[in-house]
């Protein structure tokens, strides 16, 4: 990591094509945190990411995102968007070194086998993405965005394609990866925002609300009593008309 991660504050609203998305909200990522949001479909999770990482030409923003130590956002963030976005013709390694080599950098290797192997892909390492299944692919892109070394990280659903016992494993090699980095998690699972969040919120077509998260420390047990009461708590929120 190059620098400190800083907190982050987005302040404002997003209009595509004249429409309103969302907004105008205020969001704040506490620095070194896991900032977990979810909400129902279409409510501009997947944009508000985008506007953050600067790569939304869609949307007209009209607000602020700005950091905590003033400095500007580029070079400083990596997304794992949505779908898998592998590169047809790379194996998993050269997909994974992928950031690296467009840099112009040295591909390190030796880390990136590392992190294929804390995620059980040791084997595919020499695959290319056809060969391999939704989850595993998926996994690929969390390893890639993971070898990035920024200090503020945006994921998208990143686990949505994993079965419950994978998933439980990347949350929890995900948290100990991540520690310490200034996250936003999007994700339409209320127990893995009650697993991972150092904060909780909710994008609705009213604007954000706060949950409040458990008390144990992330990555928490999935059957901490505590974590399944938010669990219980968020669903409930969310079945609910806003
Ligand atoms: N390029 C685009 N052009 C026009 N409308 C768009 C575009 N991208 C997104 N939208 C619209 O903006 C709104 C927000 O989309 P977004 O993908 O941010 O939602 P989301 O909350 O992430 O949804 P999901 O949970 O289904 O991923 C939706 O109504 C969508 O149809």
């Amino acid at each position: 990591m190059r620098s400190a991660p800083p907190a982050l504050t987005i302040d404002g609203s997003a209009r595509i094509g004249g429409l309103s998305v969302f907004g105008p909200l205020r969001l704040r990522l506490a620095a070194g945190r896991i900032t977990c949001l979810l909400g129902p479909s279409g409510v501009g999770k997947t944009t508000l990411l985008r506007l953050i990482a600067g790569v939304d030409d869609a949307t007209e923003f009209t607000g602020t995102i700005t950091a905590s130590d003033g400095l500007p956002l580029g070079g400083r963030m990596a997304l794992m968007a949505q779908g898998d976005l592998l590169l047809p013709w790379l194996d998993v390694l050269g997909n994974v070194t992928l950031g690296a080599r467009l840099r112009g950098a040295g591909r390190d290797t030796q880390r990136a086998l590392r992190i294929l192997d804390r995620m059980g892909l040791a084997d595919h390492a020499h695959k290319r993405p056809h060969a391999l299944s939704g989850g595993q692919k998926q996994r690929v892109a969390l390893a890639r965005t993971l070898m990035e070394d920024r200090p503020i990280i945006l994921l998208d659903e990143p686990f949505s394609a994993l079965d419950a016992r994978t998933r439980a494993q990347m949350q929890d090699l995900t948290a100990a990866h991540l520690a310490g980095r200034t996250v936003l998690m999007v994700t339409h699972d209320p127990a893995e925002a009650a697993r991972m969040g150092h904060a909780i919120h909710i994008l609705s077509e009213t604007g954000l609300e706060d949950v409040p998260p458990p008390p144990a420390p992330v990555p928490r047990a999935v059957d901490d009593p505590e974590t399944l009461a938010t669990q219980g708590r968020l669903f409930a929120r969310l079945r609910a008309p806003a």
